[in-house]
């Protein structure tokens, strides 16, 4: 990527504020109390736990963890390979560039919000194969499966990826009971729309830009799925949106610490209670920067609706089912034409009030 092409130039109005203010934004969650195999699991300190991730949750949608089990190793054998692998010739990494067909590889065109990102990817899926509609349209239901295409180079980059996906996925599964108990429901209440999970992970590079003003990494945001489960480098860049006042927030990285963020289909489980925040990435002139998301997502077959334990005559659903395998189907196809209206949203499945 040279000089900035104007496909990733940003309307006026989303381009970033080079100069940041970096506050101590979203909330540090210990979970030693729920991790540490050594304290006998003490119930108030795990209490504790439950209501500040709640509490994280409804007030911004986003937060960090420490202490929080994964074996960091993994995740450093992981970053390492990433940035062999990013390191390689255009040529060599387009072998297994993503297509219509095959949608896990590498890419480097993107677009959010049809403005390209500052980045290039390589995404993978964790259940391998795993099991997809065919076609978005809601009428064909036949399924078909995705496949992982592995680059040869760097050699190792499969074995650490997966050793890296079975290592996050007890803490996503971790997080997504730790929620279900900040609803008062059962820590299992969203167990069973993981059977045969649809999640997938992204090795993102971001390359210096030279003009970090006009574009973005990845432009505003939200994640579709159930809970992302991010890892960033020292660098920074992530900013995310605050409820409270709209304003960019930077999220200040934190060694070894997890950032976590509600996805569109947890605000639709809890009907609004805890929703889905915008994010954003910045780039940067000088520095390039390199972050694995891990995107907890349900099965294909998963109706994502409003919980009914969390809706009664005076908070009546706020949403219509919608299957997340259509929806996923749906935002993965658009990727691949330069559409002019915005890809599917949760907010077209909103009944309006
Ligand atoms: O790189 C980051 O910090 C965030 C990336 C992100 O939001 C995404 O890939 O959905
Ligand atoms: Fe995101």
């Amino acid at each position: 990527m040279g000089e900035v092409d104007p496909a990733f130039i940003q309307d006026p109005d989303h381009r970033p504020k080079l100069s940041i203010t970096e506050v101590e934004g979203i909330p540090l969650i210990d979970l030693t109390p729920i991790i540490s195999p050594d304290s006998i699991s003490d119930p108030k300190a795990i209490e504790v736990v439950v209501r500040e991730i709640g509490n994280a949750c409804r007030d911004w949608g986003f937060f960090q963890v420490i202490n929080h089990g994964v074996v960091l190793d993994k995740l450093r054998k992981t970053e390492t390979a990433a940035r062999k692998f990013f390191a390689l010739p255009l040529e060599e990494k387009r072998k297994i560039r993503r297509g219509e067909k095959s949608v896990l590889g590498y890419y480097d065109s993107e677009r959010t919000k049809n403005v390209r990102d500052w980045k290039e990817v390589f995404d993978f899926t964790v259940e391998e194969p795993t099991l997809v509609p065919a076609s978005p349209d809601p009428e064909d239901k036949e399924e078909t499966e995705w496949y992982n295409q592995w680059p040869e180079h760097p050699p190792e980059l499969r074995e650490v990826c997966e050793e890296y996906a079975r290592e996050v996925e007890k803490l996503a599964l971790k997080l997504m009971g730790l929620i279900a108990l900040s609803l008062g429901l059962p820590e299992n209440r969203f167990s069973s729309y993981f059977k045969d999970q649809t999640t997938s992970i992204r090795l993102n590079h971001y390359p210096a830009c030279p003009s970090p003003q006009l574009a973005l990494g990845v432009g505003r945001h939200k994640d579709g799925g159930a809970l992302t489960v991010l890892a960033q480098d020292d660098v920074g860049g992530l900013e995310v949106r605050r409820k409270t006042d709209g304003a960019w927030i930077r999220v200040k990285p934190t060694p070894n610490a997890y950032i976590i963020n509600v996805g569109d289909s947890i605000q639709v489980w809890t009907n609004e209670k805890y929703q889905s925040v915008e994010h954003r990435v910045m780039v940067n002139s000088e520095k390039e920067r390199f972050s694995i998301p891990y995107f907890l997502n349900p099965s294909h077959y998963t109706i994502i609706k409003p919980l009914e334990e969390l809706i009664n005559e005076q908070n009546l659903a706020k949403y219509r089912p919608y299957s997340w395998g259509k929806f996923m189907t749906n935002r993965k196809l658009s990727n691949f034409k330069k559409l002019n209206v915005e890809n599917i949203q949760i907010h077209h499945f909103r009944v309006s009030e």
